[in-house]
């Protein structure tokens, strides 16, 4: 048995097996876009600058800065016990004061030499004091006077004011993304919100009329898979998803949608092919649209294209065959709001193929992997209809023309939650 257990092989579907052995040529020969241009083409689509915006810590996460992150204080802001036990001043012993000194208490009375007080870890050190002597390296006699249990060198256990940053340093440069510890640094750096780019607002069109939203398939009627996907999907590539609106087969719709939509990328679902109800191309036509990819070279997802529709507005048309959208949804969607939101693209990456997968001979395939030990383990149900292997995939392995032998290093596109650690298929 393999990696992927029962999987049976349905690697290739009847039209991708046909276009295998007589490339039909597919969506309109000759102006596909070759796969790692059109990612380019849409990493680099043109708009004008987006306004930062000023976002509180609590709504800032994923999101990229829009300025330094300069620190507002000192950190630490005063002279810090790194541990519990006691600040003392010169040699020991030294006579205990009653009162100890608590973190977040006001500033305690100046030590002299020969004096200790008991202090908590994230107090702060008395002036003159000369070093901490942690609770477990000291003990009192009964006179109250404190011992020394091992040498005490001067300064040890004090965090001295300033130590990881003096206020008007520079602590992040803009363009980082704002991670979680991005986010403890800002609070403790003094900032109640940061500035951000405000993250792309994306806008779902769902067309055809075939698709239901409940229940079984039924008389050629079958479920939208792409209207519960893709939402989450583009949330987790960092949009804002303002609408998910189900046009169904209806061009004047759509024209309507696409004229009054105020998102910043709208994407549509099916009706990129030629067929007699596939509405996107002459609805883009209408609406004066520029076409930047007309076409790509890659399987499953040919039709896919990517339309500049006003000057600060784009349009992904995925074709409606779901793994063929997944395919859009990376090559086109994802490097787009990837510069929409500043974020700069992930170091690209290679795994070993576990074993040999089918080529197309003239286009890039991408295939949905697990990856285990690091290798890139093909998942069959790959065909453009099926979500079967792409549910349980930790990434895209992506084959170039002519197919892969087992053990060729092959980029892999990581999918954003296995990123997250939280992989379909770790098991
Ligand atoms: N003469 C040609 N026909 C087709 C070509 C071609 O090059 N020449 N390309 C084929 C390829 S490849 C694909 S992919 C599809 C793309 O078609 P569309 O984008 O126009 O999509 P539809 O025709 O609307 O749908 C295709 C397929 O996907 C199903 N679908 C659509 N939306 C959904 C959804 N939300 N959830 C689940 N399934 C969906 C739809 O029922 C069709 O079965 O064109 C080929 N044809
Ligand atoms: O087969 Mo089509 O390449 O996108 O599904």
């Amino acid at each position: 048995m393999t990696a992927h257990g029962q999987y049976e092989d349905v690697d290739l579907d009847v039209e991708e097996a046909l276009a295998l052995v007589k490339d039909s040529g597919g969506h309109r020969p000759g102006e596909a876009t070759p796969w790692p241009q059109a990612r380019v083409t849409a990493a680099r689509a043109p708009r004008t600058p987006t306004a930062p915006v000023s976002v509180p810590l609590d709504a800032a996460l994923g999101l990229v800065l829009a300025a330094p992150l300069t620190a507002l204080t000192d950190l630490p802001s005063f002279d810090t016990s790194a541990m519990d036990g006691w600040a003392v001043a010169g040699p020991g012993p030294w006579h205990v004061r009653p009162e100890g000194v608590l973190a977040g208490h006001a500033e305690p009375a100046p030590l002299t030499d020969g004096e200790a007080v008991r202090i908590a870890t994230g107090a702060r050190i008395p002036q003159d004091a000369t070093a901490v002597l942690r609770s477990e390296h000291g003990r009192t006699d009964d006179k109250d006077r404190l011992h020394a249990t091992r040498d005490v060198v001067h300064g040890q256990d004090i965090r001295p004011r300033g130590q990881e940053c003096r206020s008007g340093d520079a602590l992040l440069p803009p363009g980082t993304h704002i991670t979680p510890p991005a986010l403890g640094l800002a609070a403790a750096a003094g900032y109640d919100t940061v500035s951000a780019v405000p993250r792309p607002r994306a806008e779902v069109l769902v067309l055809g009329d075939e698709l239901l939203t409940e229940g079984l398939p039924h008389e050629g009627l079958i479920r939208d898979a792409l209207g519960p996907m893709l939402p989450p999907w583009l949330r987790a590539l960092g949009a804002d998803v303002i609408a998910v609106r189900r046009l169904g087969d209806d061009a004047e719709a759509l024209h309507k949608a696409l004229q009054h939509s105020e998102a910043d990328l709208i994407v549509t679902t099916g009706g990129t092919a030629a067929g007699p109800v596939d509405h996107v191309h002459p609805t883009l036509r209408r609406i004066g649209a520029q076409l930047l990819v007309n076409g790509v070279k890659v399987r499953p997802g040919h039709p896919m294209l990517l339309a500049r529709t006003k000057r600060n507005q784009h349009l992904v048309g995925l074709p409606g065959n779901p793994l063929a959208a997944v395919s859009g949804l990376l090559t086109l969607a994802e490097p787009l709001l990837r510069t929409l939101a500043g974020r700069l693209a992930p170091e690209p990456y290679t795994l070993p193929l576990q074993e040999a997968v089918h080529g197309h001979p003239y286009d890039t395939r991408l295939i949905p992997v697990m990856l285990r030990e690091d290798r890139a383990v093909p998942l069959h149900y790959n065909g453009p209809a099926m979500l079967r292997g792409i549910a349980v995939a930790d990434a895209l392995a992506v084959v170039p023309p002519g197919g892969g032998r087992p053990g060729q290093e092959l980029e892999i596109l990581e999918l954003p939650w296995a990123m997250a650690g939280m992989g379909a298929g770790t098991a």
